[in-house]
């Protein structure tokens, strides 16, 4: 099979981009899904994304981890999808789409994507940790040091570890820089190992912070390793957080052809 694909990226977590759009992909092949993520034997990436027609909406969204496993929602992949589709011509400059986790909204301004998260009504806080679903689910612990943390072996024995155990959860580790702006790494499920950042990561860590009063701030900067991300949210009587939108770059980097 020859497969058209666009490569991504989104404050360093990156995505093979398909228009599947004439529905020819094979969706279930999850050994092909993890070869052309293979950063050796194929193009290389943190998951595949599918653009497909949708009735209601300008597209739709489908999103596999490395491991060539469908998952739940991604955020960065979220924005990278509204750039392809601006690129595809599919949209202008706003888009609305449908996504594991519901209908998000997002806005294009040159290379900016700012893509609307779900609302999150549910926000688990114990001694050392929080835990919340943003589209995916995110454990957030704060460390001292993040330079030098090992997120590898310490994130792979949480995601895989109780409660999570083989369902698992992303672990994000996150350490306040100033009165709204915070370091964070992951270890994202899926990918078994740490990602240069993550969307519903990032987000996470914004509202985990504000609940645990570490910011008073409802518009949060996180740096992560792949480049700097921003979140604003509105807190709510009857739903904890709502109007939550993550906000950065995505950059198409090269588009291609490969036989699989
Ligand atoms: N690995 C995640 C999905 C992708 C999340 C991440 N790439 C993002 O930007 O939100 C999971 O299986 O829960």
């Amino acid at each position: 099979m020859r497969l058209n694909f666009y490569k991504y990226q989104g404050a360093g977590n990156d995505f093979i981009m398909v228009d599947n759009r004439e529905d020819t992909f094979p969706k279930h092949d999850i050994t092909l899904i993890n070869k052309l993520c293979d950063r050796k034997f194929g193009v290389g990436a943190d998951g595949l994304i599918l653009l497909e027609n949708d009735e209601e909406h300008d597209f739709k969204m489908v999103y596999y981890n490395a491991d060539g496993n469908e998952s739940t929602m991604c955020g960065n992949g979220g924005r990278c999808l509204v750039a392809f589709a601006k690129q595809l011509g599919v949209i202008k400059d706003e888009a609305t789409f449908n996504a594991i986790d519901g209908k998000h909204y997002a806005e294009i301004d040159g290379d900016v994507v700012s893509l609307q998260m779900i609302d999150v009504d549910t926000l688990e806080i114990f001694d050392v940790y929080s835990f919340l679903n943003t589209g995916s689910p995110h454990h957030v612990q704060e460390v001292e040091d993040i330079k030098n943390y090992d997120v590898f072996s310490n994130g792979k024995a949480i995601r895989y570890g109780t409660p999570y155990n083989e369902a698992g959860s992303n672990v994000n580790f996150v350490e306040k820089m100033s009165a709204d702006t915070f370091a964070v790494r992951t270890y994202e499920r899926g990918v078994e190992d740490e990602t240069l950042s993550c969307g519903t990561g990032v987000t996470a860590v914004a509202l985990a912070m504000y609940a645990n009063g570490k910011t008073e701030s409802t518009q949060i900067t996180l740096e992560t390793l792949g480049g700097t991300l921003q979140v604003s949210f509105t807190e709510e009587s009857d739903k904890l957080f709502k109007n939550i939108f993550l906000k950065g770059k995505a950059t198409f980097v090269f588009e291609g052809t490969i036989i699989c």
